[in-house]
């Protein structure tokens, strides 16, 4: 049994079928990719991991328990941690006071350690607005990672990052998530980074897996190849 279980998960918006059948197994200290074009599902299968959409038939298991119907707070308060493709950072607070706020809302005690894991004490009371995107995109990620969450989701968080800035944070996340021993899903649309720090990867399409494995496997694939990967392959 893995720690986090989604077991043929799909999302219906009316008509649409945002997300088809789709299964995923977390362990811990594994950092798990899931790609794929524009319109695949990716959010929507991070949505109903987190509990933010309930899916229209499946399972989330989470340490064996059926937590299919659990809101995100409840998830959120027993490790599961969701970061999102926008920033969530309030612009107007001070970086400190947004750790001090999530940590004092989780009963958690780790903002120190998440600082020095991130590298932010420099900027910790500078208010968020004045302080570099790429930084307050880490400040998204040490959200997401107070109070030692088993499982952490995360949504883009490289969107808007130029390309040495990303490398920086995916391997924060790759360090964060061996060290701390997390369950991680990125989603991500820098596909060297994907292939550079995960250890397996899903590739939905249309709302459904293309295909899963390690990633030399997804790269070589040739459904993938010819579906999301073109020549970049
Ligand atoms: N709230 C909604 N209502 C109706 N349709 C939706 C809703 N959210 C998503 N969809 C549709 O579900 C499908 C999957 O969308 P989703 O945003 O999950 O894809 P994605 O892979 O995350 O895309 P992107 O890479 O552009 O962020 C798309 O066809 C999208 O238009």
């Amino acid at each position: 049994m893995s720690l986090f279980e989604a077991t043929g998960v799909s999302v219906r918006y009316g008509a649409v079928h945002a997300l088809d059948t789709v299964d995923i197994a977390l362990d811990p200290g594994v950092l798990h990719g899931v790609i794929g074009p524009n319109g695949a599902g990716k959010s929507t299968f991070l949505d109903a991991l987190s509990g933010r959409v309930k899916p229209s038939a499946g399972t989330v298991r989470y340490v064996g328990e059926d937590i299919t119907r659990r809101p995100p707070r409840w998830r959120r308060h027993r490790g599961i941690a969701r970061s999102f493709q926008r920033t969530s950072v309030f612009a107007s607070m001070t970086v400190r006071a947004q750790l001090d706020m999530v940590a004092h809302r989780q009963g958690a005690d780790d903002v120190a350690a998440v600082v020095e894991a991130l590298e932010l004490g420099p900027v910790l009371d500078r208010v968020c607005a004045e302080i570099a995107y790429g930084t307050q995109r880490s400040v998204d990620l040490a959200l997401a990672l107070i109070g030692n969450p088993r499982v952490v989701l995360l949504d883009e968080p490289c969107a808007g990052l130029v390309a040495d800035e990303s490398v920086r944070l995916l391997d924060h996340v790759r360090r964060l998530c061996r060290e701390r021993d997390v369950a991680a899903v990125l989603v991500e649309h820098d596909v060297d980074g994907v292939f550079r720090v995960c250890d397996v990867i899903t590739v939905l399409n249309l709302g459904k897996v293309l295909a899963h494995g390690a990633p030399a496997e997804v790269r070589a694939d040739a459904e993938v190849v010819r579906a999301y990967l073109g020549s970049a392959a």
